[in-house]
């Protein structure tokens, strides 16, 4: 069999059904996909590869998948800490956003989290942001894959005026997208807080009729699910499920407020759940109950959230936290073991995307999304499983190689379609203008 990249590695973590690390294997790209996995002594008889590439000691998974951030706000990292949501929100992150947001900020900071992400094994990301237009551009122009979500607020901002005019937006962008091979659209409504029932029920509608997802933050805080009750008289999300909205198309994020039958609710809609605990712990905002969501089969994806309320966009940190956080929820130690931790950051990602036939795991027909770990570092030294070495011990600088699609974007560490020197000159410009301003 031919194959225009053979790969040798000591380990392959599949993150297939059969949840398996596979010892000194082998995997084959051909066309940008996968067209072999199997044992290295198999690979050296049938394969005949253009290109070999040996990585002893190495670790081969799926491209990570950050199910929720909001890339361009790289720019505001470190602006605003230590405070509560709302606060942070008000009183920081709105206000700067009404001053600065334009299209410029959004491609700055978007390069700068691409950057970020690609060196920590993000091969895929899921946006909601200001200018989805330019997050969706800048991304695909860097190679990587993104669901670019339309955002939808009531009050009327730089980008849009009204519902109508950021729902007319977001035909356009679907228009422009839809065949696209690396970047698709979503509706993204900020919140039931943020965005009222008409402009909701028309997502919906749309929803339904392109095959879209909607991309919400839902039950972030306890104050969000008061606030609901005291002027609707209902939670948020029984008020999203008479809306229409509670499906397999809806992608929730955080979730931390959740009673026994909300999670039953979820589990029989299709609903995914996007988990993100490192901001969660940041702004106090509560725990989200991802055992027993899990244990309900509701499909949990993880999330870093934006990189000023987390403050950083590493998802192989993000699952030791998921991991470590969700025993010390369900006062278990057996809860969300190392395979579940990397299944949340890869193919339920995937799944939450609607991408799962495209890319989430290793497996032969799929896009070679892959990640390349050295496991030869002193802190990931013994190892005698690669699943946990991965989820407990190892950092993003051990990333060594990326690929999407099987182009090959970051090589022994460093970005191929980035220039990190003008990124990081052109957020260090911003960070003066900001912080002129705020003195
Ligand atoms: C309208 S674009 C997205 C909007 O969301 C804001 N945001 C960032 N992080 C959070 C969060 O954890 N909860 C709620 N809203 C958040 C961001 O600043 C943008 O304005
Ligand atoms: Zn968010």
């Amino acid at each position: 069999m031919q194959a225009e990249l053979l790969i040798h590695a000591d380990w392959i973590l599949p993150v297939d059904a059969a949840d398996s690390t596979l010892e000194r294997h082998s995997l084959c790209i051909d066309r940008g996909r996968i067209s072999a996995l199997l044992p290295r002594s198999e690979a050296e008889q049938q394969i005949e590869a253009k290109r070999v590439l040996e990585l002893p000691g190495h670790a081969l998974i799926p491209g990570l998948i950050n199910a929720h951030t909001h890339a361009a706000m790289t720019l505001l990292r470190g602006l605003a800490d230590d405070l509560p949501l709302m606060t942070w929100l008000h009183e920081h992150i709105w206000p700067a956003e009404g001053r600065w947001v334009d299209t410029e900020f959004v491609a700055d900071g978007t390069r700068l989290a691409v950057l970020e992400m690609l060196r920590g094994g993000i091969t895929c990301f899921n946006d909601m942001y200001f200018y989805p237009e330019v997050t969706a551009r800048i991304t695909a122009e860097a190679g990587m894959r993104v669901l670019a979500g339309m955002i939808v607020v009531d009050l009327p901002t730089r980008y849009a005026q009204d519902a109508d005019e950021y729902l007319r937006r977001g035909l356009e962008l679907y228009e422009q997208y839809h065949d696209h091979p690396l970047a698709r659209i979503a509706f993204a409504p900020h919140s039931t807080y943020a965005v009222s029932e008409e402009p909701l029920a028309r997502i919906r509608t749309l929803s339904d009729e392109l095959e879209v997802q909607v991309h919400m933050h839902l039950h972030e805080t306890r104050d969000e699910v008061m606030q609901s009750l005291g002027t609707h008289g209902e939670r948020p999300l029984a008020r999203l499920d008479r809306l229409g909205l509670l499906g397999p198309q809806l992608i929730a994020v955080h979730m931390t407020q959740l009673e026994d039958e909300e999670i039953a609710r979820v589990a029989a809609s299709g609903a995914h759940v996007v988990h993100c605990p490192e901001s969660n712990l940041k702004l106090a905002s509560g725990f989200c109950r991802v055992a027993d969501l899990l244990d309900a089969g509701v499909n949990v994806a993880l999330g870093t959230d934006g990189a000023a309320s987390n403050n950083d966009l590493n998802l192989l940190a993000e699952m030791r936290t998921a991991a470590l956080l969700a025993k010390g929820v369900a006062g278990s130690a057996a809860a969300v073991p190392a395979e579940t931790a990397l299944r949340m950051a890869t193919l339920n990602g995937a799944k939450a995307l609607g991408i799962d036939d495209e890319t989430g795991s290793l497996e032969v027909g799929k896009a070679a999304d892959m990640v390349a770990v050295d496991l030869g570092n002193p802190h990931t030294q013994p190892l005698y499983h690669a699943c946990s070495q991965m989820v407990y011990a190892a950092s993003s600088n051990q990333v060594q190689h990326v690929w999407i699609a099987g182009r090959q974007l970051i090589r022994d560490g460093e970005p191929l379609t980035l220039e990190p020197d003008n990124i990081l000159t052109a957020a260090q410009r911003w960070r003066d203008r900001i912080a002129e301003h705020s003195s």
